[in-house]
C-alpha cells in the first residue's frame, strides 16, 4: 500500500515523465497503485498522486466484487466530443464533491503494462475517469475548474483536517 498525497501538497502538481521502458519496474508499479486504490475505494489512481512521476494510471470500473484492472502506459486522449457535467471526488482531496465539466465521450490511446499500443472509445465514467487521471499526470486537480473562493474554501478546509490528524497525510 502507498502513501497517497493529499491536497494542496506540491508533489500533485508536478507533470509526469513519459514511461520510457514498460518492465517489470513499471509492472510492480501499477500493482503497487492497484492495491492501493482499492485499499482506497478508489475506482482511478494516476501515478503523481503516491509521489512517482511516471505517467502511469491504473482503473477498475467493475462493480464491488468482480475486478477488471486496467493499467494505462503513456495515456492520451485523442479526441473529445462533447460535454458532460458530473459530480467528482479525488483521493488526494477526500470528503469533498463538486460538480466538474467533462467531454462526454473521448477516443483515447495508451500502452498496456505489456507495453502494447491501444486504442478506445469511452463515454460515461469511464471517459470521465480517464480525464480525471490524464489530468493528474499533468499536475491538474478537479478544483482547479471551480472558482477561486471555492478552491480557497476547500483548500482552507483540508489543511485544518490535516493538522488535526483527521486525514492522513501521504508521503
Ligand atoms: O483520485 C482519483 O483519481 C480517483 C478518483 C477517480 C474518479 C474521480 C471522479 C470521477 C470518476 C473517477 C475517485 O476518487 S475514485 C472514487 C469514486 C468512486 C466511484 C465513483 C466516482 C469516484
Ligand atoms: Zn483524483
Amino acid at each position: 500500500i502507498l502513501d497517497i498525497l493529499v491536497y494542496p501538497d506540491p508533489r500533485l502538481r508536478e507533470v509526469a515523465a513519459p514511461v520510457a521502458q514498460v518492465d517489470d519496474d513499471i509492472r510492480r508499479l501499477a500493482d503497487d497503485m492497484l492495491e492501493t486504490m482499492y485499499d482506497a475505494q478508489g475506482i482511478g489512481l494516476a501515478a503523481t498522486q503516491v509521489g512517482v512521476n511516471q505517467r502511469v494510471v491504473v482503473m477498475d470500473l467493475a462493480e464491488e466484487g468482480a475486478r477488471q484492472p486496467l493499467v494505462l502506459i503513456n495515456p492520451e486522449i485523442l479526441d473529445r466530443e462533447g460535454a458532460a457535467t458530473g459530480q467528482e471526488g479525488c483521493l488526494s482531496i477526500p470528503g469533498f464533491y463538486e460538480d466538474v465539466e467533462r467531454a462526454e465521450r473521448i477516443r483515447f490511446r495508451a500502452l498496456d503494462r505489456e507495453g502494447r499500443p491501444w486504442e478506445q472509445e469511452a463515454e460515461g465514467l469511464m471517459a470521465v475517469c480517464v480525464q480525471h487521471e490524464i489530468d493528474h499526470l499533468d499536475g491538474k486537480l478537479f478544483v482547479d475548474y471551480l472558482s477561486e473562493l471555492k478552491r480557497k474554501r476547500i483548500r482552507r478546509k483540508l489543511e485544518k483536517l490535516v493538522r488535526q490528524g483527521r486525514v492522513n497525510v501521504g508521503g
